[in-house]
């Protein structure tokens, strides 16, 4: 049985300050979010203090991406062990905005995702087609392009990522892929990662609300969320959450 896990990418958004005030507000209706897992990844800058006020929660600590280098002169990186030592639990790689504004390969967030297995994190690889590519009927292909430099380079430690789906046109557009949209491509996916899909964690993202969480969650192969514009509302991301449990 896979355990449901909601992540919540907070992006470039909010100052210290004000992500404090989100945490303190989440972790004050925080009861009854049991059985799901449940992760925040702030910007790196603000790991250290967001994982002070987490302890002794059972939120767990997130980062939005590493890189794909152990140390050295990379200027502007941060290295999958230097999150490691702050306790992330999960990395996000390959978010589409990685992809699409920093020009990221398959190949490379490959890559990234096993300098995050290697430090002893999960890595949360992200795939999703955009709406031409949707529309021009590649959904698949590209899904299937996005995950192979994975495939190949885990090998037996596939069944130890995490896998996101999330359609670029239903990221921050209000337009969610609709249940069985997301499913068909979940059940792609896990019949691609062949005989570890089982046991991997496939979320769903791209405008997951408090009204459209339930009916995502109770498809088969949807096995949680990264959530994005919601989880930088208390309300919203703890009902999303309990939707999960
Ligand atoms: O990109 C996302 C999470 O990584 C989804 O963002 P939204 O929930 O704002 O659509």
């Amino acid at each position: 049985m896979r355990r449901s896990l909601v992540m919540g990418n907070w992006k470039m958004n909010g100052s210290l300050a004000a992500n404090q005030v989100l945490l303190e507000a989440l972790l004050a209706k925080w009861q009854g979010v049991h059985k799901a897992e449940v992760a925040v990844a702030p910007v790196s800058l603000h790991l250290a203090q967001v994982g002070q006020l987490l302890s002794g929660s059972n939120i767990q600590l997130a980062a939005q991406d590493a890189s794909a280098h152990a140390s050295g002169a990379f200027t502007g990186e941060v290295a999958a062990a230097m999150l490691s030592e702050l306790d992330c639990r999960y990395v996000i790689v390959g978010h589409s905005e990685r992809r699409q504004y920093h020009a990221e390969s398959s190949e490379l967030v490959a890559k990234k995702a096993k300098a995050v297995l290697a430090e002893g994190m999960v890595p949360v690889v992200c795939v999703g087609e955009t709406l031409s590519e949707r529309d021009a009927g590649q959904t698949l292909a590209v899904i299937s392009e996005q995950l192979s430099p994975v495939i190949a380079l885990f090998g037996a430690s596939l069944a130890q990522i995490v896998v996101a789906y999330e359609p670029v046109w239903a990221i921050g557009t209000g337009k969610t892929a609709t249940p069985e949209q997301a499913q068909a491509v979940h059940a792609f996916i896990r019949d691609q990662l062949g005989a570890a899909g089982e046991q991997v964690r496939i979320l769903y993202g791209g405008s997951v609300k408090p009204a459209n969480a339930e009916a995502l969650f109770a498809k088969t192969d949807i096995d949680g969320a990264l959530v994005g514009g919601a989880a930088l509302k208390a309300d919203d991301f703890y009902a999303i959450c309990r939707a999960a449990d």
